[in-house]
């Protein structure tokens, strides 16, 4: 079964389409980025899934049940913390831990609700208005944490969070996963999905282009850093992209045979070079910046 599935999705809003045709499946136990650049579509797709706003046409499941129709008891096993956090101002953070604690009927909660505040550093009793972006957050990640969700969807989760914490988020994060949580990612911290998701989607402009499983990212091919003050792009081999050029230098990302690649580098003109396993960052700026492989 998919934890997410989405068929055949698009939206308009005021009669102009900003998601076409979209399909996306998630399988139970995956941890998966949704990555795109600003207003490629991620919120849109994931407020349609959680029945924030209709689809204009397609079907949107979570665990088999449609998004809509179904979209209550969706709610009682699936957690959202979106990019920005809001809270009613004069409640602290143990009124939202207590609040979160009945709506999901959690037995015994007081453990986990210490284990979290203790996790997150959150002081329980402040209020909301008191509290900075970051510990706001804190408090969204905490809650959604709290009912153990089977479904965990995060959209920016580390916006304005400290490097330490944003560690103990992720490593909490892999722990409940390594339990059976499905957790998707939205984030333009290509880093942290790297390091953290097994497979991720490109969404370009309401589209998803392609899928990716983090796993096999060598299957993407190299990147060349080339050092040559002579070479013209008609000296480079077939199958490559320009990722970055400035001065002497370039960077490439290639998709050829290695012996075409160890041959162009054999010249006079290349005065140094190193090959290196793309990350997704250079796959984002080779998919979003420019277009295609030549
Ligand atoms: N309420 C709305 N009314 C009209 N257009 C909207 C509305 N919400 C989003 N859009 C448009 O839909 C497209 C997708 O926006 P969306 O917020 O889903 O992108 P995103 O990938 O989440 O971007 P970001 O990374 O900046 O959060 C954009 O062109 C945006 O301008």
């Amino acid at each position: 079964m998919f934890a997410i599935d989405i068929q055949h999705f698009s939206k308009q809003y005021q009669g102009k389409e900003v998601i076409h045709d979209l399909n996306l499946q998630v399988n139970e136990g995956e941890i998966y980025g949704f990555i795109g650049p600003n207003g490629a579509g991620k919120s849109t797709t994931i407020k349609a899934l959680l029945d924030f706003i209709k689809p204009t046409t397609g079907d949107l499941a979570i665990f088999s049940l449609d998004s809509q129709k179904q979209a209550k008891t969706i709610r009682q096993f699936t957690s959202y913390v979106s990019s920005e956090v809001r809270f009613y101002p004069n409640f602290t953070t143990m009124d939202l831990m207590k609040i979160t604690a009945d709506f999901h009927q959690i037995e015994h909660s007081k453990q986990a609700i210490d284990e979290l505040i203790q996790l997150f550093e959150i002081a329980p009793n402040k209020k909301v208005v008191e509290l900075s972006l970051g510990n706001r957050k804190k408090i969204a990640l905490a809650t959604s944490l709290l009912s153990n969700p089977r479904l965990l969807i995060l959209d920016e989760p580390t916006n304005g969070l400290d490097p330490a914490i944003q560690h103990r988020l992720f490593t909490e994060l892999k722990r409940r996963n390594a339990q059976g949580m499905t957790i998707f990612l939205s984030s333009h911290n290509l880093t942290e999905i790297q390091e953290y998701a097994d497979r991720a989607a490109f969404i370009r402009e309401g589209e998803i282009i392609t899928v990716q499983s983090i796993s096999k990212e060598s299957s993407l091919g190299k990147v060349v850093k080339i050092v040559s003050n002579t070479l013209q792009t008609q000296d480079f081999p077939a199958n490559y992209k320009i990722l970055e050029h400035q001065d002497q230098q370039w960077r490439l990302l290639y998709t050829g045979e290695n012996k075409e690649l160890l041959q162009f580098l054999n010249q006079d003109s290349i005065l140094d070079f190193t090959v290196q396993t793309p990350t997704l960052e250079d796959q984002f700026l080779s998919l979003y910046e420019g277009g295609a492989v030549k």
